[in-house]
């Protein structure tokens, strides 16, 4: 008889095998940037204490760095930031800074780790917010700025902001450059309006490699098209070992790759190891949640709701005798449950189930009867039919309770 992989995960046969990308040499880390870019979706407001719990909960987690804020923004924000530095976490503490030595100055203040030098690469940002600078003056603004924040002893991360729609061969030269200059800790790839195809990263990601052998990468897409996670694992697949990423997938419009998305994939289908707590992950989705006032979708993966709910009779009928039959991975791994709802598509499988479950006894003749009246409410309410409801319909059945 077939037998369910012990650890939990049954991914598809078909995904290439786990050491094709070097899975099991690499441990990608993931540098959370809920606090900076999540708070950037419109009409999020996160204070201080909001931040330092999320903070403290990412910590816990076991994201390798939390990017706490944009230095610039305002005083309760510097204030956000300082509380995190200062809060003992593991997790380093960065910033997005503005390509200007006086936000390195404040990220430095503040104690920060590391910076996260923002600075707009491609021709139609620098026409529009960098007054036009050619690229020799590009070159030696971010080196200078990067010089000027590795001599304050910040980690430095530098950010070509809007990297997928760069000309390739500048990209290349600024690698190039900055790999050499050694003022450079890690390089962000950033995909600012979610325009690029995982084959697009890919060829990026080897790009710089190639430019910058030694370079550690980062990289960091929005959703635009659907496709922040999907492409954030073709950064990962083609040398990234950092991913920068928000829980819920919170962020500028149509918000960034997932982190519980990532994550998930990478462990389940990938065969990469994170490091996280995966258990936490829902409980940390439901606090970003309350306090970004953002709701979760009930079909999110991961962490909505639905996710590992089953109201369909032929889907219930399996996973009551072998969950793998509709899920890939035991939900208790990512702190989650399994619940069957019975509703307009539930057979009569779910009915003896949901009998069971309420320590109820109905004679089998009168279990049609039942679910056809169940149908009949939930067509009617259009929502699955709750469990008081159901008490209330087998109490009119004569139901007594299971001995
Ligand atoms: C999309 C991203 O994820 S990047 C991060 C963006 N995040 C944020 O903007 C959130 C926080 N921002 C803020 O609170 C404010 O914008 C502040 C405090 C940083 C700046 O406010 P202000 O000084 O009033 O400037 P304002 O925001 O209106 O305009 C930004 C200016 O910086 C320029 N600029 C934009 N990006 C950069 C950059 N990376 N480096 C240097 N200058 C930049 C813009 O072109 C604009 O210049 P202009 O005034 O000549 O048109
Ligand atoms: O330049 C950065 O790193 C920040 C920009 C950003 O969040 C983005 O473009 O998506």
């Amino acid at each position: 008889m077939i037998q369910p992989p012990a650890n939990g995960m049954w991914p598809s046969p078909f995904n290439p095998a786990s050491d094709t990308w070097g899975a099991s040499e690499r441990t990608i880390r993931i540098a959370d940037c809920t606090l900076r870019d999540g708070e950037q979706q419109a009409g999020v407001v996160m204070d201080r204490d909001a931040k330092l719990e999320i903070a403290g909960m990412l910590d816990e987690l076991g994201v390798y760095d939390i990017e706490a804020g944009t230095v610039a923004s305002s005083e309760e924000d510097r204030a956000a930031i300082s509380a995190i530095v200062n809060a003992g976490f593991k997790a380093k503490t960065s910033v997005l800074c503005r390509g200007l030595t006086k936000d390195i100055d404040l990220a430095h203040e503040l104690g920060a780790w590391g910076v996260r030098l923002s600075f707009p690469i491609s021709e139609v940002e620098r026409t529009y917010k960098l007054k036009g600078i050619s690229n020799a003056d590009y070159l030696e603004k971010a080196l200078g700025l990067t010089r000027y924040a590795k001599d304050k002893g910040l980690a430095v991360i530098f950010s070509p902001y809007d990297t997928t729609r760069a000309d390739p061969a500048f990209l290349e030269e600024l690698v190039g450059a900055l790999s050499e200059s050694g003022t450079v800790d890690r390089l962000r790839i950033v995909d600012t309006t979610g325009c690029a195809l995982p084959e697009a990263i890919t060829d990026i990601v080897t790009r710089i490699r190639k430019a910058g052998p030694d370079l550690p990468l980062e990289i960091h897409c929005h959703n635009d098209f659907g496709l922040a996670c999907a492409n954030t694992l073709a950064g990962v697949r083609a040398g990234a070992d950092y991913v920068s990423s928000t829980i819920n997938g919170l962020g500028e419009r149509c918000g960034n790759a997932a982190t519980e998305d990532v994550v998930m994939a990478l462990e389940v289908l990938e065969g990469y190891r994170t490091g996280l707590k995966l258990d936490m992950l829902r409980a940390i989705s439901r606090r970003v949640s309350e306090l970004s006032g953002i709701p979760v979708p009930v079909n999110k993966a991961v962490v909505g709701d639905n996710a590992f709910r089953h109201e369909a009779g032929m889907v219930v009928a399996g996973v009551l005798k072998e969950p793998f039959t509709a899920e890939a991975y035991k939900p208790e791994i990512v702190g989650q449950t399994r619940e069957i709802l019975l509703g307009k598509k539930s057979g009569l499988v779910s009915v003896a189930h949901k009998l069971e479950v309420l320590g109820m006894q109905l004679p089998e003749d009168k279990h049609q009867a039942l679910l056809d009246e169940v149908k009949v409410i939930a067509t009617q309410k259009h929502r699955a039919v709750t469990n008081n409801e159901l008490k209330d319909l087998l109490a009119q059945f004569g139901a007594v309770a299971a001995e």
